[in-house]
């Protein structure tokens, strides 16, 4: 497997790699973008270098994130990569909305793996995300054997909105894997089956039946799956966000994890006066970038 190059970018002490790649589960060329921090080219680690995983949200391409969250000056402090994939497959043969809105279709994928006509040849975007990309990018960096980054064990996840959502999906699916050593979010649908976003992307990727949204739904996995004991979860959310109360309700994830073991380690911080905004999203990523540090074993 291999990546094309398609730019190479100096930011803060490190690069930021913007690449593209044919994708066997979504049958389409994918565009992502990986930041390797200052130690990578320094080759000051005698570990390899952890990831933490950036799901975006509606309408982003992997550039908004690279552009606007601002996470190169924490990687490089911590000594982490970040992946930043996209959030569907793109071009003309991909089927899009047919309302032609911008919650649905290519720029939505919601990190599902759709089962649906005529969904399910392109939008893998769960498979995708968690499985066929990790390897790819494994395979494509540590060529020589001497693997300098790790992209499938030392890993976090996190992402905004939509990705939030698809960050704390795949982290509770993935869990009993240990697949992902921590997971935060911004701004996350934590409850796409009750809300207008969650229920036109699964009725039409996932069909009718609710078992299969049940699936992916963050508020039905911390019901079904037990923490382990310290595991938390990071979220925050802007008091001024216009999609806070209809589409994100991260009140709902609080009110699913009680009287399960995950009870009173979801922190939802709910900050006053932050919008839906990469304004907002860049002011946190500081403290996001603190707490996975933590659990990849970069900081105290
Ligand atoms: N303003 C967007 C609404 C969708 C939106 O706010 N998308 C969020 C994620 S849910 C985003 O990150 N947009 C891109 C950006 O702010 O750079 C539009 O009308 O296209």
């Amino acid at each position: 497997m291999s990546f094309k190059v398609n730019g190479e970018v100096g930011a803060c002490g490190g690069k930021l790699l913007k690449l593209s790649h044919h994708s066997n589960v979504v049958n389409n060329s994918m565009d992502v973008n990986v930041y390797l921090p200052q130690q990578y080219y320094k080759n000051s680690n005698d570990k390899p270098i952890p990831v933490i995983y950036f799901l975006s949200g509606l309408t982003c391409s992997p550039q908004n994130a690279s552009e606007k969250a601002f996470w190169q000056l924490q990687a490089d402090k911590y000594g982490f990569a970040v992946v930043y994939p996209d959030t569907s497959p793109r071009g003309d043969h991909i089927p899009d909305d047919p309302e032609k809105y911008w919650d649905f279709g290519v720029g939505a994928g919601f990190y599902v793996n759709s089962t649906q006509e005529p969904w399910k040849k392109h939008y893998q975007m769960y498979d995708y995300v968690h499985r066929e990309l990790p390897a790819q990018l494994n395979e494509y960096f540590n060529k020589s054997g001497n693997a300098k980054v790790d992209f499938l064990e030392n890993v976090s996840i996190t992402g905004h909105s939509m990705g939030g959502f698809g960050a704390l999906s795949g982290y509770l699916q993935n869990y009993g894997s240990k697949k992902y050593k921590s997971c935060s979010a911004f701004a996350p649908i934590v409850n796409p089956s009750k809300v207008p976003w969650g229920e036109k992307g699964f009725g039409n990727y996932l069909g009718n039946d609710k078992s299969a949204w049940a699936q992916y739904d963050p508020c039905e996995l911390v019901k079904k799956i037990p923490n382990r004991g310290a595991d938390r979860i990071l979220i925050h959310q802007g008091s001024n966000d216009g999609f806070y109360k209809v589409q994100l309700k991260p009140e709902n994830l609080v009110e699913a994890s009680k009287g399960t073991s995950w009870e009173g380690k979801i922190d939802v911080h709910i900050v006053d006066g932050f919008d839906h905004s990469y304004y907002f999203i860049s002011t946190f990523v500081p403290e996001h970038a603190a707490f996975h540090a933590k659990y990849l074993g970069l900081a105290q």
